[in-house]
C-alpha cells in the first residue's frame, strides 16, 4: 500500500515539551526554557550590522515576466530563494487564510491542546517538528495540515469547522498548481524541461505528482527577543516551500560570506524556497535555504507555508541537463526514506547521501 507523506513523518516518540507549546498569554519574561545562550551569530549587534550593511535582497519576480525561466533560475542558483508576484493567488484567500490562522492560534490553550498533534503523528497543533535537536524552545507554535483539516478542526469548533476546513482546501488547491508551475520553469531553467524524456525514467516522473502539507506558524510578540528565537535555523525538506508572512519582520536566511539576511514582507508578494529535495534533483545547483525567524518585541508575526513535494513513495535523484556534462552529487533516495534521515538527523541528512 502506498505510503502518505503524514505516513512518512508519523516516527517519533517525542516528549510532551516537543510537542506541546507554551501558553503566550500567561507569560510575561521570557521563561528558562526559552532563553537562548547568546552566540555572536545570534545577537542583534550582529544582525544590526549586518544590515546598516544594507545586504542585497532576495529578488522580487514577476510570474508574467518574459524572462521568468531566466530570472527564476539565476534566483534559485545565488539565492535558493525569490518572492513571485502575479502568481493568480487572490490576496482575499490569503488574507482569509490569515484570518483563519489568527482564530485559531487566539483560542485559550486548553482548547488548542484539543487539537493538539499526537506523540507519533504528522498533523494538529504543537511546536515545529525540529524543537528535539535543540536544547531551548522556541517562541512559536504551529498548526500542520496534511488534506482535509477536519479531524482537528472539529476538536476545536465542533459545529462551525466546515470554513476553515474550506478556506484551507481552497488555499491548498491554488497552492499546488503555482508550486507545479514553478516547478516546471525551475526544471526548465535546469535544462530538463522536455517531460517525455523525463517520464520514461521513472524517478523523475514522480515529480510531476505531488503530495503536500500547509503549516500555519504564529509567533507571539516576545518580552525579550534578544534571547529568543522564533523558529531555530533549518532548511526545509521538501521540494518547494510558498510562504506567506504577514507585514511583521522576522525571516532571515544565512548567506556565506554576509550571515543572517532579512527577507523583508513585500506586500501581495509570496516567497518561493528550495527545499532539500529540490536541490538534489537541481544536483545541487540550486542551494537548500537555511533560514530562521526572529521574534519581535511588539508584534504579533503569522505565516503560512505550503510545503510541495512528490509522493512519499518515489525516487527523487539527480537529473543532468543534457548540455552539460555533470556528475551526480546525491544517491538516488526514496522521499520517505529521506524525510526519516532528516528526522533523525537533521542537518547531516544530506551528506548521508552524498556520493
Ligand atoms: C511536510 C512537512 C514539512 C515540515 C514537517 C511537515 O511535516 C510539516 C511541518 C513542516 C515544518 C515547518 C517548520 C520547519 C520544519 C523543518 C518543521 O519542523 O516542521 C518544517 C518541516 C520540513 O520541511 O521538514
Ligand atoms: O515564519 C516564517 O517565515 C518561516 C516558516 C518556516 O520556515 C517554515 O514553516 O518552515
Ligand atoms: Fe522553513
Amino acid at each position: 500500500m502506498a505510503t502518505s507523506l503524514s505516513q512518512a513523518y508519523r516516527d517519533t516518540h517525542l516528549q510532551p515539551k516537543h510537542i506541546i507549546p507554551l501558553d503566550f498569554d500567561t507569560v510575561h519574561e521570557l521563561p528558562e526554557s526559552h532563553a537562548w545562550i547568546q552566540t555572536d551569530e545570534f545577537s542583534r549587534a550582529a544582525y544590526q550590522i549586518r544590515v546598516n550593511q544594507s545586504p542585497a535582497t532576495v529578488p522580487v519576480i514577476d510570474l508574467r515576466s518574459p524572462d521568468v525561466v531566466e530570472l527564476m533560475g539565476n534566483a534559485c542558483r545565488r539565492w535558493g530563494m525569490f518572492q513571485v508576484t502575479n502568481h493568480d493567488v487572490p490576496s482575499s484567500l490569503v488574507d482569509d487564510v490569515v484570518e483563519h490562522a489568527q482564530r485559531l492560534f487566539s483560542l485559550p490553550a486548553e482548547l488548542k491542546l484539543k487539537a493538539l498533534r499526537s506523540p507519533s503523528g504528522a498533523t494538529g497543533y504543537g511546536v515545529a517538528r525540529i524543537s528535539p535537536f535543540f536544547s531551548k524552545l522556541m517562541w512559536h507554535e504551529g498548526f500542520t495540515i496534511m488534506g482535509s483539516a477536519a479531524e482537528h478542526a472539529q476538536q476545536l469548533w465542533p459545529h462551525h469547522y466546515e470554513e476553515f476546513c474550506d478556506v484551507m482546501d481552497n488555499y491548498q488547491k491554488k497552492m499546488k498548481s503555482l508550486a507545479y508551475k514553478i516547478l516546471l520553469l525551475l526544471l526548465k531553467s535546469l535544462g530538463v524541461d522536455d517531460q517525455e524524456d523525463q517520464q520514461m525514467d521513472c524517478s523523475s516522473a514522480s515529480l510531476y505528482q505531488s503530495e503536500s502539507a500547509l503549516q500555519l506558524n504564529s509567533y507571539p510578540s516576545c518580552p525579550n527577543p534578544n534571547q529568543a528565537v522564533g523558529l531555530a535555523p533549518h532548511t526545509d525538506s521538501l521540494l518547494l516551500t510558498i510562504l506567506h508572512q504577514n507585514d511583521t519582520n522576522g525571516l532571515q536566511i544565512f548567506q556565506e560570506g554576509t550571515g543572517w539576511t532579512p527577507v523583508p514582507p513585500v506586500p501581495g508578494a509570496l516567497i518561493v524556497n528550495v527545499g532539500d529535495l529540490m536541490h538534489i534533483v537541481s544536483n545541487a545547483r540550486f542551494p537548500t535555504v537555511y533560514h530562521r525567524v526572529v521574534p519581535n518585541n511588539t508584534r504579533h508575526r503569522f505565516s503560512i507555508a505550503y510545503f510541495y513535494g512528490p509522493p512519499a513513495d518515489s525516487v527523487v535523484a539527480p537529473l543532468l541537463s543534457s548540455s552539460e556534462v555533470q556528475i551526480p552529487r546525491f544517491r538516488p533516495v526514496k522521499v520517505k526514506e529521506y524525510i526519516g534521515l532528516k528526522n533523525k538527523h537533521l542537518e547531516e541528512a544530506l551528506h548521508l547521501i552524498r556520493v
